[in-house]
Parts: C-alpha cells; sequence; structure tokens
C-alpha cells in the first residue's frame, strides 16, 4: 500500500491539469501586487496559496476566479480562460464569499435557494446544508449564526452549482481551533469527492494538514512550490533548535559576530536563520547540537531566553527563504 506522504505526492506529479496560471501580473497604482505568478492545479488537487498578510494570495485567486483583471499574463481554468470566457469560468467554479458580504437578514434556507436560482443546475439545498452540518440552522437567520457556522454556509453557497473547482479564502480566518477543525474535516470531505480546491493560508498548520502542494507566496511571487512533505525536507533536517539572545540587535558589531560564530560552530548544526534577536540552529541530531549549544553558551556567558526544541516546519521553510515568520504583519 502507499503510504499517505506517497499519495499526496503523485497528486502534484501527475494527473489533469485544471488550472493553468501564466505570468499573473497586478498593479495597485506604483505597487505590485503580483509579480509573475505562475503555477498549475491539477484535478482533485487541495492547493494552497500560503503567506503572510499582503503576499497577494487573495489578489492572485481573485484574478483565477475572474473577480479581477490582471495587467498581465493569463490564468485558465478547465481549460477557459478567465478573461475571454468568464462565463464559462464560472459555470465550473464555486467561490467562498468572505462571510461579512451576505445577507443578514435572510434566513440560511433563503439565500441557500437565491444562490441556486442563479444557475440553470444546482444541487439540493437540503442535502448541501446537511453536508455543511447546518440543517438544523436552516430557519435561522444569517446573523444569528456563530463565525464558523457563517464560513461553512459560505462553502455551501460557493457548492450550490456543484462546481469542479471550489476556491476557498483565508477559510478559517478569526475562527477557534474547534470550529477550525470541523472546517477541515470539510474541506477533505471535498477532496473525497473529487472536488480541486484551492485554498488561500497564513497558517501553516493549515496548509500541511489540508494541501497535496503548497505555493508558498511572498510580497506577489511565488518563492517555493511543492508538497508540504518535500518543502519541510528541503531544510535537510528534521529539527530546529530556537531561541531569544536578547537584546542582541543592539549589541557592538564585534559581539553580535562572536555571538554568530558560536551558534554556526555547534556541533551538527547544518544551518541557522535568524530574525532579529531569535536564532533558530537547524539540525538532524538534536541531543548532540542541544548539549553542545548549552555547554558553548554557559563557557561564553551568552544569555539567552526562550529555549525551545521542535520539529522543522513550513514556518521554517518561509523564515529560511525570507528572513520573516509568516505570522509578522
Ligand atoms: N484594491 C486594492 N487597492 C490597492 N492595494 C491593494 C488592493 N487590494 C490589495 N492591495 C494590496 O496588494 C497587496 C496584496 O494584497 P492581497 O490581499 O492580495 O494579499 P493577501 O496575501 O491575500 O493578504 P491577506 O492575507 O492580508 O488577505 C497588499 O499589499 C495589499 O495592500
Amino acid at each position: 500500500m502507499r503510504s499517505a506522504a506517497e499519495a499526496i505526492q503523485v497528486a502534484g506529479d501527475t494527473g489533469e491539469p485544471v488550472i493553468v496560471v501564466d505570468g499573473l501580473v497586478k498593479w495597485y497604482g506604483a505597487h505590485t501586487a503580483v509579480n509573475g505568478v505562475r503555477f498549475t492545479v491539477m484535478r482533485g488537487e487541495v492547493f494552497g496559496l500560503l503567506g503572510p498578510n499582503g503576499a497577494g494570495k487573495t489578489t492572485t485567486m481573485e484574478m483565477i476566479e475572474g473577480l479581477r483583471r490582471p495587467d498581465g499574463g493569463s490564468a485558465k481554468v478547465a481549460g477557459f480562460d478567465t478573461q475571454k470566457d468568464l462565463r464559462k469560468v464560472k459555470e465550473v467554479i464555486g467561490v467562498q464569499l468572505q462571510s461579512t458580504s451576505m445577507f443578514d437578514l435572510l434566513k440560511v434556507k433563503e439565500i441557500m435557494r437565491m444562490y441556486a436560482s442563479f444557475y440553470p443546475k444546482s444541487l439540493p439545498v437540503e442535502s448541501l446544508l446537511e453536508a455543511m452540518i447546518l440543517k438544523e440552522k436552516m430557519n435561522d437567520r444569517v446573523k444569528h449564526l456563530s463565525g464558523g457556522q457563517k464560513q461553512r454556509l459560505a462553502i455551501a453557497l460557493a457548492l450550490v452549482n456543484d462546481p469542479q473547482v471550489v476556491f476557498l479564502d483565508e477559510p478559517t480566518t478569526g475562527l477557534d481551533p474547534q470550529a477550525r477543525r470541523t472546517l477541515w474535516d470539510i474541506i477533505l470531505k471535498l477532496k473525497e469527492q473529487g472536488k480541486t480546491i484551492v485554498l488561500s493560508t497564513h497558517y501553516m498548520d493549515e496548509a500541511h494538514v489540508l494541501c497535496d502542494r503548497i505555493c508558498l507566496m511572498d510580497q506577489g511571487k511565488v518563492i517555493a512550490l511543492d508538497t508540504p512533505q518535500r518543502l519541510v525536507r528541503s531544510l535537510h533536517s528534521d529539527s530546529a533548535i530556537e531561541f531569544r539572545a536578547s537584546g542582541y540587535e543592539s549589541l557592538p558589531e564585534a559581539e553580535r559576530t562572536s555571538i554568530l560564530q558560536l551558534v554556526q560552530s555547534v556541533a551538527e548544526t547544518k544551518q541557522v536563520d535568524m530574525r532579529k534577536d531569535v536564532f533558530i540552529l537547524y539540525t538532524d541530531n538534536l541531543q548532540a547540537s542541544l548539549i553542545d549549544f548549552i555547554g558553548k553558551a554557559g563557557a561564553a556567558g551568552l544569555s539567552y531566553a526562550e529555549l525551545q526544541t521542535r520539529t522543522a516546519t513550513l514556518e521554517d521553510v518561509f523564515i529560511h527563504m525570507t528572513g520573516r515568520s509568516l505570522r509578522e504583519e
């Protein structure tokens, strides 16, 4: 039997391309929000756009959906160009609306029926609500739903026309952990049904759990694209040791150099990344590196805080490539 990781890998390597994005560009005045983005999404994949706020994820998605006009490049969905064949594109896609833009005074079933009426063919409203765990809410007004319920309704609305491709823009932002997990289950069920899903998020755990492949974005560009496993493996280390050298940034140059040299000399360290006064050492031999670090830091009188060890993650991939954290504004 194939392992889950192998199965995921296959999803990205083979199959039929359903979205082809070729050199998309978007300017807002002098600011380049999306700068030559290029990727292909295969049928049945959960494809993640992962990046910090302002990376250009939403703008990229909206250009693929045909909601925003690109200043350069093109995007095709199921063979239809989003600028030339928008009507055809709309037939094959479903777009999750931001819940804030829903009609608050309508009842859940009313808004569903209204959306269903926009399409020549639509799925039965009740079964969609059942799949989104909203059946008992169908007579409630939208304004009385919780954040998680609103997001699930937004997904139900996106599915009304039984689309091949579903776009979810930061579907779990602002939700509590339980509501997030419920949504993760729903997204994985949609994948099981064969839907292609494009998902934007700035949560690396979400991207890791849900996505077959991840397109890591920063400042309007694609900086890496691969399976979560291969992205993390590209660090060539399975563990990270992290600590804060308080006041590092205001130390004289010579002292900063000697601290950096000490950190780089720690046994079995493959690489060292830094952001501000936080150091991250990557290693395949956590025990040896940790013991050596503590010994060397003690001997040199290095004052450090918030020492922690962990498994290397997508966050580390992002830090390694940009010198910044996904979480920084
Ligand atoms: N309508 C607009 N007018 C001007 N600038 C915009 C507009 N929409 C987005 N931007 C800018 O373009 C850049 C990319 O924004 P975008 O919303 O695509 O990023 P994002 O990765 O989706 O971020 P977030 O997670 O905050 O939604 C940001 O710098 C943003 O401020």
